[in-house]
C-alpha cells in the first residue's frame, strides 16, 4: 500500500477518535448528572441490570465488522471509567492477585474498580459488612465439581445479598518455570483446578503426584521458584510469575464453567430476567420434601438449582439453597416463598439479581 493512502487512512482514523472522544466526554457529562440524581435518591450507585441491558442492546444490534466481544470489552471500561465518577468503587475479591475470583472481578467491574484481594471468602464477608468495600466477589460453584460450600456456608450467619453472578467459562493451563514437561516430578493446584483436570492427568503424566495448595496463585507461585514443580494455574500467571506453558486446556470437561456471586447490601431492582436465590431448613414431618417443591410447580415457576448442606449444629439436618426464575418482587415467586415459609423452620430470601451472560475466559480454577 502507497504510504501516501495509509497516511489518509489514519487521518481518517484521527477523526473518528476525536469524535469517539467527544461523544465520550458528552456520555460523562450525562453520567456525572445520573450520579447527583442518585445521591439525592438511595443512593445505589452500581446497577448491574442496566449494565447488563446496555452490552444486550449494544450487541444484538452491532453490524460488525467490530467484533462483540470487543463491544462489550470497550463498554465495560467505560462504564467502569463512569461508575467510578460516581462514586470511586471498593470491591473485595477472594485473592490472590491473578487468580480466576480475580478475573472475574475484572470482568464485572472493570478495570477503573478498586479490588482489593482478601485471603479467604468469611473475609471478603466481613469487608462488605463492616462497609470497608461496597461489594464482594466469591466463587459459588463449578459446572463439574460442584458448589463451594464455604460461600454457601456463609449466608447463615450473614446478612448480606447477592446482588448479581458472573458466569465464566473456564480453561486450564499447565505451567512450569521451563515449559518441558519431561521435567515435571509434582503438580501443584487449587483442589477444584486439580479435580477438574484429574483425567488429563491420569492419561498424560500417571505418576506424577498432585499436591493441594490454597490458591493456583500460589501454585504458580511455587512453579516459578522450583523448576520441577508445574502448576494449573491462569493465563495471568503466564507474565506475573514468568512461567511456560507446557500445555493449555487440560480441563476434563470442555464446557466448564464457574459462577461467582457479588454480595452486597442492597437487593437490585427488577431487570425483567432474574433469579432469586433462598435458602430454608424445612421441619421433620412425612412428604415434606415433595410438599416444599409444590409452591413453586403449582405456579409453574422454574428452578435452575437445589443444593442441600448439613446443618452445622444438628446432626442429619439440612439446610436446602434454592435457586428460581423470578425477582422477588414478581407476585408468584414472592407468593410461592411465603408458602414455603409455613414449611420451614427457617427461610431467607439471599437476593433477587439479573441472570448472568456466559462469557469466555481463558483462567483456572473455582477458587479464583
Ligand atoms: O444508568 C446508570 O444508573 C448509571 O449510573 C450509568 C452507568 C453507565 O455508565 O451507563 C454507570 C454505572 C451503572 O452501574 C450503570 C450504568
Amino acid at each position: 500500500m502507497a504510504k501516501e493512502e495509509l497516511n489518509k487512512l489514519r487521518e481518517q482514523i484521527d477523526g473518528i477518535d476525536n469524535q469517539i472522544l467527544d461523544l465520550l466526554n458528552k456520555r460523562a457529562e450525562i453520567v456525572i448528572g445520573v450520579g447527583k440524581a442518585k445521591e439525592s435518591s438511595d443512593g445505589t450507585f452500581y446497577v448491574p441490570s442496566r449494565e447488563k441491558a446496555i452490552y444486550e442492546r449494544l450487541t444484538a444490534q452491532n453490524a460488525g465488522p467490530f467484533p462483540n466481544d470487543a463491544v462489550v470489552k470497550v463498554f465495560r471500561e467505560i462504564i467502569s471509567a463512569s461508575l467510578n465518577m460516581e462514586l470511586p468503587m471498593q470491591v473485595a475479591f477472594l485473592g490472590p492477585q491473578s487468580t480466576f475470583t480475580h478475573m472475574a472481578a475484572m470482568q464485572q467491574f472493570g478495570l477503573s474498580a478498586q479490588l482489593v484481594p482478601l485471603k479467604s471468602i468469611p473475609a471478603v464477608f466481613e469487608e462488605v459488612e463492616r462497609g470497608r468495600a461496597h461489594y464482594g466477589v466469591v466463587p459459588v460453584e463449578n459446572s463439574t465439581e460442584g458448589v463451594v460450600n464455604h460461600t454457601l456456608d456463609m449466608f447463615s450467619g450473614s446478612d448480606l445479598q447477592v446482588i448479581a453472578e458472573i458466569m465464566l467459562e473456564i480453561s486450564h493451563n499447565l505451567l512450569s518455570k521451563t515449559g518441558n514437561i519431561e521435567q515435571i516430578s509434582k503438580v501443584v493446584s487449587h483442589p477444584q483446578a486439580l479435580a477438574q483436570c484429574r483425567h488429563w492427568f491420569e492419561q498424560n503424566l500417571p505418576d506424577v503426584p498432585l499436591v493441594d495448595v490454597a490458591s493456583t496463585a500460589a501454585a504458580a507461585q511455587m512453579a516459578a521458584e522450583d523448576e520441577s514443580a508445574a502448576a494449573i494455574a491462569s493465563e495471568a500467571a503466564v507474565v506475573q510469575y514468568g512461567l511456560k506453558v507446557v500445555k493449555a486446556k487440560i480441563e476434563d470437561n470442555p464446557n466448564n464453567f464457574t459462577r461467582f456471586l457479588i454480595i452486597g447490601t442492597k437487593t437490585p431492582e427488577k431487570s425483567g430476567n432474574d433469579k432469586t436465590s433462598i435458602m430454608f431448613s424445612i421441619k421433620d414431618e412425612p412428604g415434606i420434601l415433595y410438599r416444599m417443591l409444590e409452591p413453586f410447580s403449582k405456579r409453574q415457576i422454574n428452578l435452575s438449582k437445589i443444593e442441600s448442606r448439613p446443618m452445622k449444629h444438628k446432626a442429619w439436618e439440612y439446610i436446602f439453597f434454592l435457586d428460581l426464575i423470578g425477582h422477588i418482587d414478581d407476585q408468584p415467586i414472592s407468593e410461592a416463598v411465603e408458602e414455603l415459609r409455613d414449611y420451614c423452620h427457617f427461610l431467607k430470601v439471599l437476593g433477587s439479581y439479573p441472570i448472568a451472560r456466559q462469557d469466555k475466559v481463558k483462567g483456572e480454577g473455582n477458587n479464583g
